[in-house]
């Protein structure tokens, strides 16, 4: 295991930010954490990074115990935090160097490093520019380059893409996957849940301070009695035929409002051959028809009770 943390607990005076909270991440994952604001995903990342003092519980890093003053287990480590961290004065260029050069004191093997780091993030037409000269997702990159440079085995990435246009964003996931397939293991915040889905070998669901559920995206989806949204298109749909589609097995709900019938199946039924059975029966004429699977929100929604975007 990479990452070993048992039992953690994590208070802010009365508020418990994390309640005995476990993750083993093992080498070579892209693991993302996903949760609502709030639910405790940074406060797990920086005690990890040793950043916070916690109240109860373990974290080993490569097996060894994380300490503030664990150097060698720091140089193994990337850390690309939710808020950029550059410095104004600095370049583009400089800035990297500097962060580099807390893992590389090696000036010309550090030089080299940076040139992969600004090619990587695609930042290299940049690199005499200075932070405030960036548009928002050219700092995201900068800020993931500073982090990355010096080729650590572990990067923690905390909601890398919020605020990021779509471009850069699929960009910034690009690059991740990149990373991992050169051989880093990727720890991910994030409240997006198609960025999970887009990136993560396997995924922690996180509500106040706890884990609800976790698994690959498949196996989370699993748990859940929710299955497939069936979406109709229909001119009309009289109240009678409504009542038969409310009744077909495996229907958990049906509406019918702007000319679309919505129908909410249970997981693993096969709903939709009844379904238009029984509009050719009744001679209701029917346009488009889409089915959507469920969604991380639909799991997280079943096990809470709430959506997981606010
Ligand atoms: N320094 C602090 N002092 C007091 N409470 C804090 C502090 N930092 C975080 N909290 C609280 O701890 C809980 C967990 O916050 P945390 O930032 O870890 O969540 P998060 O899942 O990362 O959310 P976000 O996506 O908003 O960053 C929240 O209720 C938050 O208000």
């Amino acid at each position: 295991m990479i990452i070993e943390v048992n039992n953690l607990v994590k208070r802010y005076k009365d508020l418990v930010a994390l309640d005995h909270f476990n993750l083993q991440v093992k080498k070579g994952e892209i693991y993302g954490l996903l949760g609502p604001n709030g639910s405790g995903k940074t406060t797990a990342i920086n005690c990890m990074l040793a950043l916070l003092k916690y109240d109860k519980g373990e974290i080993r890093l490569f097996g060894e115990i994380m300490a503030p003053d664990n150097r060698a287990v720091k140089q193994r480590i990337g850390v690309v935090m939710q808020n950029v961290a550059v410095f104004n004065e600095l370049t583009v260029y400089e800035n990297i160097d500097y962060f580099c050069g807390m893992y590389v004191p090696e000036k010309t093997k550090r030089k080299a490093l940076v040139e992969e780091a600004m090619e990587f993030t695609d930042i290299k037409d940049f690199r005499k520019f200075q932070p405030g000269k960036l548009s928002g997702g050219l700092l995201r990159r900068l800020n993931i380059a500073c982090g990355i440079a010096h080729k650590p085995e572990l990067i923690f990435m905390d909601e890398p893409t919020v605020a990021v246009d779509p471009q850069s964003r699929n960009s910034i996931l690009e690059g991740i996957k990149m990373l991992n397939r050169n051989g880093a293991t990727v720890i991910y915040t994030t409240h997006y849940m198609e960025e999970v889905e887009q990136i993560c070998s396997r995924i922690m669901i996180m509500d106040k301070g706890r884990e609800i559920a976790s698994g690959t995206k498949e196996e989370l989806k699993g748990l859940i009695r929710t299955g497939e949204k069936i979406t109709i298109e229909l001119s009309e749909l009289p109240s009678e035929i409504m009542a038969k589609i409310q009744k077909v097995e495996g229907v958990l709900e049906a509406e019918y409002a702007g000319n679309l019938l919505k129908v909410q199946c249970e997981s693993g039924g096969h709903s939709l051959i009844t379904l238009l059975d029984i509009l050719r029966k009744n001679k209701i004429y029917f346009g488009r028809i889409f089915s959507e699977p469920p969604t991380l929100n639909d799991v997280f929604l079943e096990i809470t009770g709430k959506e997981l975007r606010d």
